[in-house]
């Protein structure tokens, strides 16, 4: 298997186009998105990266190799610099909600399970989307605004466009490329698995948000 990102972002770029077509992103692009619409969302992604950061530092602890543990290491400490940064410009203190939306403990709660139960190729599968995603999406939406002086939420689209991001989604992807490499059939289909079950949950995510998705009952 010689590029296993190439392979698998090929069989998930429908949902990267349905990504885009999102009423979340195309808002967000043109700064008309409600306000209170991405307060839910930044609210919902700080329980979200509370998580993660537990997610990544427990899948660098499980790699054999030094410069791969160093790697999730620094981006479980990153996201407390980095993300928490965007939270202190968006997050009204107010408005903070704890209770995190169904859609929000789904993805949280499946990546969790994926570090704990799986092989590490699984693991490194399922937590790839949220670095190449953003990546993704981060460019598609420097690359098609027309209004970055005035846009409410740049800041937070320039966070995931740009060159200091790509550097670390690049290294996410080679690492897992590097594990998938040695990896039999029977594994390289679960990757594939967790891999397309992450990107949905990332559509999900976003969609969640827009619809202030709350709890049935
Ligand atoms: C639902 C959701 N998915 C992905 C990200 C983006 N993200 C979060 S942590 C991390 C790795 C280190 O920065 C990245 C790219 C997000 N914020 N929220």
């Amino acid at each position: 298997m010689q590029d296993w990102y190439k392979l698998a972002r090929e069989q998930t770029d429908y949902i990267l186009e349905a990504i885009k077509q999102q009423p979340f992103i195309r808002e967000l692009m043109n700064g008309t998105l409600p306000s209170d619409v991405f307060q839910f969302y930044i609210n919902q992604d700080a329980m979200y990266l509370a998580e993660y950061k537990k997610v990544l530092a427990t899948l660098g602890v499980k790699c054999p190799h030094e410069d791969d543990t160093q790697f999730f290491l620094d981006s479980a400490t990153g996201i407390i610099h980095v993300e928490n940064a965007l939270h202190q410009i968006f997050l009204k203190d107010n408005e903070l909600a704890h209770e995190s939306s169904p859609t929000c403990e789904l993805y949280t709660s499946y990546l969790t399970r994926m570090v704990a139960n799986r092989s590490l190729e699984e693991a490194l599968a399922a937590v790839l989307p949220c670095f190449t995603i953003y990546k993704e999406i981060g460019d598609y939406i420097l690359e098609h605004q027309t209004n970055k002086a005035d846009n409410q939420y740049q800041d937070w689209i320039d966070t995931y466009g740009g060159e200091e991001f790509a550097t670390s989604v690049n290294n996410a992807v080679v690492i897992t490329n590097k594990y998938a490499a040695n990896a039999s059939e029977e594994v390289l289909q679960k990757m594939k698995a967790a891999f397309v079950k992450a990107s949905k949950l990332e559509w999900m995510f976003w969609d969640s948000a827009y619809t202030k998705e709350a709890w049935k009952i």
